[in-house]
Parts: C-alpha cells; sequence; structure tokens
C-alpha cells in the first residue's frame, strides 16, 4: 500500500494524545490499532504515547524486567543476559502473532536485535563498573519504551496506517543544566516534545512515554507513570483538545468495579476528586501529572480500549465559583455556562480503598514536649524517606497509616529511633477506606452514615481522619474486611436508590468540540 493510500492525519483536524499502559498493549495491540487509533483518525489527529509492553500484569512487564537486569548486572549475574534474551523473544513472538507484512516484519526483527544489542552493551558496562548511574539506569529503562513504540508503530502500519515511531529519549539536551525541575523545564520539555511531533507532517506518530535523561533520573523524578507524563505534557506542547488514557476498564467508577458489582461509571469528576481517589487506591492518573493538563485547560478522558465506543469518565474542573472568582478552594470559572454542572444530591461521589497498610501508635514518655514530641517523629520519618498517608495527632499519642511495604530496613531504623520518644504499637494488614465527593463539603450526615454502616457491618474502625481537602472522609479497618466494607458503604451511600434523583451527567454535559467521544 503506497504512502499516500494509507491513513494519515489531517492537519485541519485538532490534535487528540491517546495514552497506552503496557498491558494494553500486550493483550490489544490490533484494538489500539484498529478500534482506537484508526477510529479518531476519521475526525482528530492523533498522537499514541506507549508504555513498555507487558503481558498479563505490569509485574511481568518489561520495565520490571529491565530494571532486574540492571541489579543482575550490578552483581555481574549471568541471568541478565537470560533477561534481555526473553525482552527480545517477547517482542519478536508478538511482531509474528500481530503483524502479517512480511517487510513490515523483517524490519521489524532487525529493530530489535539493534535496540537488544545495544542493552546489552549497557548491561556490560554496569557489570564491568559494578556501579549503575542514574543516566544509565534510564538508558535501559528507556528501551522498554523504544521497542513497544517499534511495535506498535509496526501494527498501526500494517494496518494501513501512515505510523511513524519517535524515540523521544534524547529530547532534553543532556550537557544543559537545569537548576530545578519547575515550571520552565516542563514548559520547555513540553514545547520539545511537541516539535518532534509536528515535524512528522501527517504521519501518525508513536511516542516513547520515556522521554529521556532528565536530571536526577526519570524514574527518580517522576517515578514508573512516566508515560502517563509524558502524555501530559505532550498534549500541553500541542495545545490539544484532549488527553485520553486508555485502560481495561470503562473509565472511573464509584468503587472499584472488580470488587463492587454494583459500581456505576461516572462520566466526570472534578481533578480534586480523581486526585483524592488516585492516592487512596483507585489508580486514576496522579495529581502532579493532571495537573499538567488541566492548568491548561484541557479535558482528560479515561477510556476502555475493550470498549472505545463508551463515552469513559472526563475529569475537568466543573463550575464551582459562582462568580469566576479565584479564590481558594473556588478555581476560576473554566467549563462553558452551557457546561456548568449543577449537582442536585450532596452525596459523596465514590468510595475507595488503599491495602497494605501498617499503623503505627506512639504513646509518649513525656520526656519531651508535645511540639517537640510531633517534630522529633516528622523528622525521624523524613529522615528515613517513609510516606504517611493519615495522622492523628493528640499531645502525647500519634497515630499513623502508611504502606507496609515501605523499605522494611529504613522501617526498623525509623522505629529505633521512635521507641525512644515512647512506645511503639504497630498493626500490619490493614486498609485506608475512603469516601470521596466534591459535594460531601456541605452535606450533614455523611461520615456518621458511614461509621454506622460500618458498625452495622461488625466492621472495626482503627483511625479515622476528614481530609484537609473537606472531599475525602477516611478510616482505617483491617484489610481482610475490605471488599465487605466496599460493598456495604456502596449499597448505603452511593446506590442510586440511597441519593435523591439526580439528573444525568450525560444530559448536563453537553457534548463540545473538547467533549470529543468516538
Ligand atoms: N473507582 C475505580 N474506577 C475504576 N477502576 C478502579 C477503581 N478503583 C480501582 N480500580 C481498578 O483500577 C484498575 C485500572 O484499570 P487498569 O486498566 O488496570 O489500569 P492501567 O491500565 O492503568 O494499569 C482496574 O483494575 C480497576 O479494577
Ligand atoms: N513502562 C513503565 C511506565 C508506565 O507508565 O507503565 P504503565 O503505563 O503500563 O503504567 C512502567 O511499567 O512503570
Amino acid at each position: 500500500m503506497s504512502t499516500q493510500e494509507k491513513l494519515a492525519n489531517n492537519p485541519v483536524n485538532g490534535w487528540v494524545v491517546q495514552k497506552f499502559g503496557g498491558t494494553s498493549i500486550g493483550k490489544f495491540p490490533l484494538k489500539i490499532a484498529v478500534d482506537v487509533a484508526k477510529s479518531y483518525l476519521q475526525k482528530k489527529r492523533v498522537v499514541l504515547v506507549c508504555s513498555a509492553r507487558s503481558t498479563d500484569t505490569k509485574a511481568e512487564g518489561t520495565t520490571n524486567r529491565l530494571i532486574r537486569a540492571a541489579e543482575q548486572a550490578m552483581k555481574q549475574h549471568s541471568t541478565s543476559y537470560d533477561i534481555v534474551n526473553a525482552i527480545e523473544q517477547d517482542h519478536v513472538q508478538a511482531t509474528h502473532e500481530f503483524i502479517g507484512d512480511v517487510s513490515i516484519q523483517e524490519r521489524l526483527f532487525k529493530e530489535i536485535r539493534h535496540d537488544c544489542a545495544e542493552l546489552e552493551q549497557y548491561l556490560n558496562a554496569i557489570r564491568i563498573l559494578t556501579e549503575i548511574s542514574p543516566r544509565t539506569r534510564d538508558l535501559v529503562l528507556g528501551m522498554g519504551e523504544r521497542l513497544s513504540c517499534r511495535f506498535m508503530a509496526g501494527v498501526l502500519q500494517d494496518q494501513g496506517v501512515d505510523a511513524e515511531y519517535v524515540d523521544m529519549c534524547h529530547i532534553l539536551d543532556e550537557h544543559k543544566e537545569w537548576k530545578s525541575l519547575d515550571a520552565s523545564f516542563y514548559s520547555y520539555v513540553a514545547s520539545q516534545l511537541a516539535s518532534k511531533v509536528t515535524v512528522l507532517g501527517n504521519k501518525v506518530p508513536v511516542v516513547t512515554g520515556f522521554f529521556g535523561m532528565i536530571p536526577g533520573s526519570l524514574l527518580s523524578q517522576i517515578g514508573r507513570g512516566y508515560t502517563d507524563f509524558c502524555a501530559a505534557l505532550l498534549a500541553v506542547g500541542l495545545a490539544a483538545d484532549e488527553l485520553q488514557i486508555w485502560k481495561e476498564v470503562d473509565g472511573i467508577f464509584t468503587a472499584d468495579p472488580r470488587k463492587v458489582p454494583t459500581a456505576r461509571l461516572l462520566p466526570l469528576i472534578t481533578p480534586e476528586e480523581a486526585a483524592e481517589l488516585t492516592y487512596y487506591g483507585s489508580e486514576v492518573i496522579h495529581p502532579f501529572t493532571m495537573s499538567q493538563v488541566i492548568s491548561a485547560r484541557i479535558p482528560i478522558r479515561i477510556k476502555n480500549v475493550g470498549n472505545p465506543g463508551a463515552p469513559g469518565t472526563v475529569i475537568f474542573p466543573d463550575t464551582i465559583s459562582r462568580h469566576g472568582s479565584a479564590t481558594p478552594p473556588h478555581p476560576p470559572k473554566i467549563m462553558p455556562d452551557d457546561l456548568e454542572y449543577e449537582s442536585a444530591h450532596k452525596g459523596p461521589t465514590a468510595v475507595t480503598i488503599k491495602d497494605t497498610i501498617m499503623v503505627i501508635n506512639i504513646n509518649s514518655n513525656r520526656k519531651i514536649s508535645s511540639h517537640g514530641f510531633l517534630a522529633s517523629i516528622f523528622a525521624i520519618f523524613d529522615k528515613y524517606k517513609l510516606a504517611v498517608d493519615l495522622i492523628i495527632t493528640s499531645e502525647v499519642h500519634v497515630s499513623m497509616a502508611l504502606n507496609q511495604e515501605s523499605d522494611e530496613a529504613s522501617l526498623q531504623d525509623a522505629f529505633v529511633e521512635l521507641r525512644r520518644l515512647g512506645t511503639l504499637d504497630v498493626l500490619h494488614g490493614m486498609g485506608i477506606l475512603s469516601l470521596v465527593g466534591k459535594h460531601m463539603r456541605n452535606a450533614v450526615g455523611i461520615s456518621g452514615r458511614m461509621f454506622n454502616t460500618l458498625a452495622e457491618a461488625k466492621i472495626n474502625i482503627e483511625m479515622i481522619s476528614q481530609g484537609a481537602s473537606e472531599i475525602n472522609i477516611s478510616c482505617v479497618i483491617d484489610e481482610k474486611n475490605a471488599v465487605k466494607a466496599l460493598n456495604c458503604i456502596h449499597r448505603e451511600l452511593l446506590e442510586p436508590s440511597t441519593l435523591p434523583e439526580v439528573p444525568s451527567h450525560a444530559s448536563l454535559v453537553v457534548e463540545k468540540p473538547w467533549l470529543y467521544s468516538a
């Protein structure tokens, strides 16, 4: 098929940036190419941002394998070569399985071999030096996104799309000194990402979610969600109509649909609600990533690769302030009047659970003042880089909830120092149950109903906290009660029968160009 016959981007259309996670690329590459990208190409300019391939789970994915390979190389284990071979075989196998055109296959086999040979060189360097710099770690890590994007570009070309692989691993001038990763840095990255895409004309870019050796290393600075972050910055750089995060569920629900069968899809939630849900167990999108896009007034849509025709969930500030004043917590009026969303119900929006939590109770031995007691505790947690999810304090007693999978050595060292301040009581196997909703700010009685419901279900509560944001009520319960608690709270506070008649979001949210759906 000649280039002119292939499906390409039409410059008159607005951009939509589509991000695909590793498991989606591993399981549904043809759905991505045919049901998503080709479908959106009818009305939008499409750019795909891809993570490294995973098979069934992220844990078995290419990125985890690359992290393990680097660690093995450090220990001079030969298994790092086995890992590279497994990665190479995975991508060769996927090429055989999902690409029919022999010439595309042959080209891809060469590219995969080339990348894996380069990867082995990086691992050899680590093995010889028995050390790994942040830059070398990034070079190793970025190989995963390079391989997956080469593969996805091949699948699209095989499906008649004029797709182009775009390696973003070197968009940053590695010799340019950046004092801090501030707004100017991210604005620079957004413009660099956008220019590498726009230079391709009408081709459909397939962009690596790994975007280079940022100061201090991408993994350390941004963490494992760097592909979401790359897609967000690219959407800003292109002034896209929409950023789409493609998953394997229909969007954001009133609860985890795999744990609560009656969970309902939320057509629209605010960034604050999405942030609380992400912090407290419903992995949506990292708040820092989200803020880049929302501040550029670009809506984010969570969509399902398995059900691309469904509208998904839009994350966008709804109109909170009546007069567009910027006084917190009322951000300026952003949505056009006809999209003003008035909620008739003052109920919560969703319920979520964060598991593998431990509770640390510290009773002061009163050897120091109460302010010194708190300051000492926070200093110890800071020293050992232990993040706290919830905290309840009185003058002589502090309870903290944190991830029990925190670094064990750091935890034990911290405990030694904490015991100098008082007696320690540690509870494992807990979970943080959170009720989230912007309308809870003014609703009376929600927390009472929440805790009565748990009491009636005979679920004991270890800690209670009302988020400073006022849109989150959290409590700590035994993890074994998590699903039971989710379902009884959902039944009591989130099912249509428990709420006054609410106009459907869909009728309130008028489809505008920027709320495009397939
Ligand atoms: N409130 C919620 N709405 C939707 N999904 C949720 C929610 N809470 C937890 N989840 C879970 O989050 C996961 C998100 O979908 P998934 O496709 O796995 O994300 P990703 O592709 O980004 O890893 C699903 O497994 C889903 O069960
Ligand atoms: N590939 C990286 C980055 C990433 O964002 O992955 P995903 O989009 O599949 O969560 C990882 O596995 O961490």
